[in-house]
């Protein structure tokens, strides 16, 4: 008798799948998990359901010949998906926009205070420049409006689609003392934000700034950020994203003062939203009801009072983040970083979301 069930292929990362998947109105699934980037399509044989990260490219010479009817990528940024093509296939597709974004807050916001701690820098003389202002931009600038550290936002496509905020121009971006990047990667176009921080940009920053780029690798010119180092200039990079990933600049690498494989969202109710969002999704596209919430799925977690001060901000925010500690873990497999880079990340320990206000 042939018992009628959802083939699903899922990214081995991603969590829950089984328990929000395995039992959807009644239909069973069989779920086989595999390594992100080493799924091929004749892993999709007689796949229904495909759920992915960042690190699978979805396009024609994966789907070709499946019988794929949705696909589902537990991510905002859609850089590695032919959306032209799944749509040309009616092949159903839904990403997780802001599933990751507190997390991604959460990280900026440490490397902040991670920076004006080492460098004794006073934050209330600071001002940031935020590029992008979705999801995660958004919520960068909520919580420096909530710490009274100055920002400056700028997203051209927002502007001109009539966005009421105030946003400058890119070169006033460039002269803020901390600058990060939250945009998706877009190789060409009005809106290009492919090497939007080239040597130029750079060269434009102020000595003793910092750089975060917590988007996608190829958004900072990773060899223009090298030269500009080695010609003297002092600048901080914290960096989590890797033009080329997981083969990333060893040079570069040396010279930050933060480095991370590729986690800055990696909460656990960062993970856990996405999952539940393709699970939405999904149910959506096949009429059917949740009949799970995502309260049940959520952790409790500690969260960060603030004492009002800036004055040692990393110290309070350090036992609710410690992202020194996932720079060493880094840095503990710099001579084989392009190998360990996926281990790094599969292997990343629990996170949770401190700040209540977001
Ligand atoms: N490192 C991580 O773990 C992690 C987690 C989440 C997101 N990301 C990356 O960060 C990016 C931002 O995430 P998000 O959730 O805020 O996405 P989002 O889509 O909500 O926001 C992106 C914003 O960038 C703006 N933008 C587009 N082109 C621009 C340009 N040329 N100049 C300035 N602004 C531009 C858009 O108008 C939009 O408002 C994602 O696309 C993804 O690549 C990384
Ligand atoms: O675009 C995003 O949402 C993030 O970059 C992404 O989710 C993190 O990487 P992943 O675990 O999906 O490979």
């Amino acid at each position: 008798m042939l018992i009628p069930m959802w083939n699903i292929v899922a990214d081995e990362n991603m969590p829950l799948v089984e328990e929000l998947f395995s039992n959807i109105s009644g239909k069973a699934a069989h779920i086989k998990r595999l390594a992100g980037r080493s799924i091929t399509s004749r892993d999709l044989h007689n796949t229904d359901i495909l759920l992915v990260r960042s690190v699978t490219q979805v396009n024609q010479s994966l789907l070709e010949g499946t019988h794929v009817q949705f696909v589902g990528s537990a991510t905002i940024g859609t850089d590695h998906i032919d959306l032209d093509y799944l749509a040309a296939k009616n092949i159903a597709f839904s990403n997780a926009p802001g599933c990751n974004a507190q997390g991604v807050a959460e990280y900026v916001l440490t490397s902040i205070a991670y920076w004006a701690e080492q460098r004794h820098i006073d934050l209330t003389k600071v001002t940031v420049g935020i590029i992008g202002a979705g999801n995660v931009g958004s919520r960068v600038a909520k919580v420096l409006d909530i710490l009274g550290i100055k920002y400056l936002l700028n997203d051209p496509p927002l502007a001109d689609a009539g966005d009421p905020r105030d946003f400058v121009g890119i070169e006033q971006i460039q002269q803020c003392d901390v600058v990060t990047c939250h945009v998706p990667f877009v190789r060409a176009g009005q809106y290009a934000t492919y090497h939007l921080v080239d040597d130029a940009f750079l060269e434009a920053m102020p000595q003793q700034s910092l750089l975060i780029n917590s988007s996608r690798g190829a958004v900072v010119d990773n060899t223009a950020a090298l030269e500009i180092k080695r010609a003297g200039k002092v600048i901080d990079y914290i960096l989590d994203v890797w033009e080329g990933e997981p083969d990333v600049n060893i040079e570069l690498f040396e010279q930050t003062m933060i480095a991370t494989p590729h986690i800055a969202g990696y909460s656990q109710e960062g993970k856990i939203r996405g999952t539940y969002q393709l699970y939405q999704a999904f149910n959506q596209w096949f009429d059917l009801e949740d009949s799970i919430a995502l309260d049940e799925l959520l952790p409790e977690a500690p969260k960060w009072q603030w004492s009002g001060s800036l004055d040692g901000l990393y110290q309070s925010l350090q036992p609710y983040y410690d992202i020194e500690a996932d720079d060493q873990r880094m840095r503990q497999v710099k001579n084989n970083i392009q190998k360990k880079f996926d281990h790094l990340r599969k292997t990343y320990p629990q996170r949770l979301e401190f700040l209540d206000t977001l």
